[in-house]
């Protein structure tokens, strides 16, 4: 049972309204699911850092949970509203790619870690407008063209994919940098980091340790574009089973032969790694090739053949760099807002925004086909302008 200010309980129980704003200025919400109360907002200490914690009716007392998720940065004021497994935050006054987040409550990843951590256990995850797409994992032997290949799409598409950059625990190879193929890390720095949950997957592979941190995964989706993933068969296993929706490649070499000439052609590894990783080669084709983790297997015999296959399985064939589009609008949403909830459609009303000039102040936030989740980014969001109510919201400008 954790402390916290007597007058919280008394506002609580005086008003248990979801999203309800405390009037006490301590810039917090309450949103109330069966005998829970999450009050979510500024930190006692003075600091407008977002905490939460959770206050168990039936019980009366207080419950600290495990808070899993880069949690957004402190901001003024908040608004939120009860969705089915999370709850909405609106921040208030933050930067249009900053304010708008998610504390999942009873998500599958939320039950997983509750699995694993054994107590409450809530998780944030940042919410970004438009279509980005699934993440895209690819594995496959050492040596067989993964990192060529992700290579050759990062080059003729720079706007539309990102890397996921893994941690290792293995030396840089000489033109490596820390930092954009690896974060070359110690092993028990980066065993610490697993244990505090902060990866979405590890696997031991050749000897050393190599995983993906939920961050190297949602900075790409911050950045706007789909995530790409080269990891090992265990590690696909491991996305496979966790909640992050992704498209599963796996690449094979035309022969063993081809593979040890490429790897041996490409002159990284000493003869004891490349032996190693050539034995391992023969167990992670068979189960590349047998198991049911992976979505698309591709040939990478003809390095040319196997990119444009590649591009075709990602709808990107004969596909032209379009010239960038204009910016989408963006939004800010004033300090002083409400927010009702109809079906799947939010409402906020803005009292005094840039777009009351324009005579429209309502936006619509259509959460109806939201899309990812922790660990990562919560996609697909909508934001419409609306004049008002009796627009009939007909005649909305997208910001997305
Ligand atoms: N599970 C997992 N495997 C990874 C990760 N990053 C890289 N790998 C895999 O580790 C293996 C060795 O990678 P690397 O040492 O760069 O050698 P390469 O495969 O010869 O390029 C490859 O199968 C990679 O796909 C990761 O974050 N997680
Ligand atoms: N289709 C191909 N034919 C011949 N060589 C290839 C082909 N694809 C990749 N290579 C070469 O094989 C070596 C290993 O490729 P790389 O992309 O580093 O493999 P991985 O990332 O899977 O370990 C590199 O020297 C690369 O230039």
């Amino acid at each position: 049972m954790g402390e916290a200010p007597a007058f919280l309980v008394d506002d609580l129980q005086n008003e248990p309204l979801n999203g309800f704003e405390l009037k006490n200025g301590t810039c917090k919400t309450t949103t109330t699911i069966g005998d829970k109360t999450y009050v979510i907002g500024g930190a006692d200490d003075g600091t407008l850092s977002i905490e939460v914690q959770i206050f168990d009716r039936s019980r009366g007392e207080w419950v600290h949970p495990t808070v899993h998720g880069i949690k957004p940065l402190s901001c003024k004021g908040h608004s939120a509203v009860l969705l089915k497994d999370r709850i909405l935050i609106l921040k208030k006054g933050s930067k249009p790619d900053d304010q708008i987040w998610f504390l999942e409550f009873d998500t599958q990843y939320v039950r997983q870690l509750q699995n694993n951590f054994g107590n409450a256990v809530v998780v944030w995850s940042k919410g970004v407008t438009g279509n980005a797409e699934k993440p895209i994992v690819i594995s496959g032997p050492s040596g067989v063209g993964k990192g060529t290949l992700i290579s050759m799409l990062m080059k003729e598409f720079p706007s539309m994919f990102g890397f996921s950059v893994s941690h290792t625990t293995r030396a840089p190879r000489n033109m490596e940098k820390d930092g954009v193929h690896y974060h070359f890390t110690e092993k028990s720095v980066m065993e610490k980091e697993i244990k505090d949950g902060k990866f979405l997957e590890f696997a031991s592979v050749h000897g050393n340790l190599y995983g993906t941190s939920v961050e190297a995964v949602e900075v790409v989706a911050d950045a706007g574009k789909r995530c790409i993933l080269d990891i090992d068969v265990q590690g696909a296993r491991s996305v496979r089973a966790s909640s992050l929706e992704a498209i599963f490649i796996f690449i094979c070499p035309p022969s063993m032969e081809d593979l040890e000439k490429r790897l041996r052609g490409r002159g990284t590894e000493t003869e004891e790694q490349v032996l190693k990783r050539l034995r391992n080669a023969e167990a992670e084709i068979e189960q590349g090739n047998s198991s049911k983790i992976f979505d698309f297997i591709l040939y990478n015999d003809n390095l040319e053949e196997c990119y444009e296959k590649l591009k075709k399985l990602l709808g990107l064939d004969g596909f032209v760099t379009a010239s960038p589009k204009s910016a989408p609008r963006e939004i800010i949403l004033p300090m002083n807002h409400s927010l009702s909830k109809i079906d799947d459609k939010i409402i906020i009303n803005c009292m005094s925004s840039e777009l009351e000039k324009e005579s429209k102040n309502l936006i619509m936030l259509d959460v109806s086909s939201l899309k990812g989740g922790a660990p990562g980014r919560t996609r697909r969001l909508d934001f419409q302008a609306v004049s008002s109510f009796s627009d009939g919201l007909t005649g909305m400008d997208q910001f997305s």
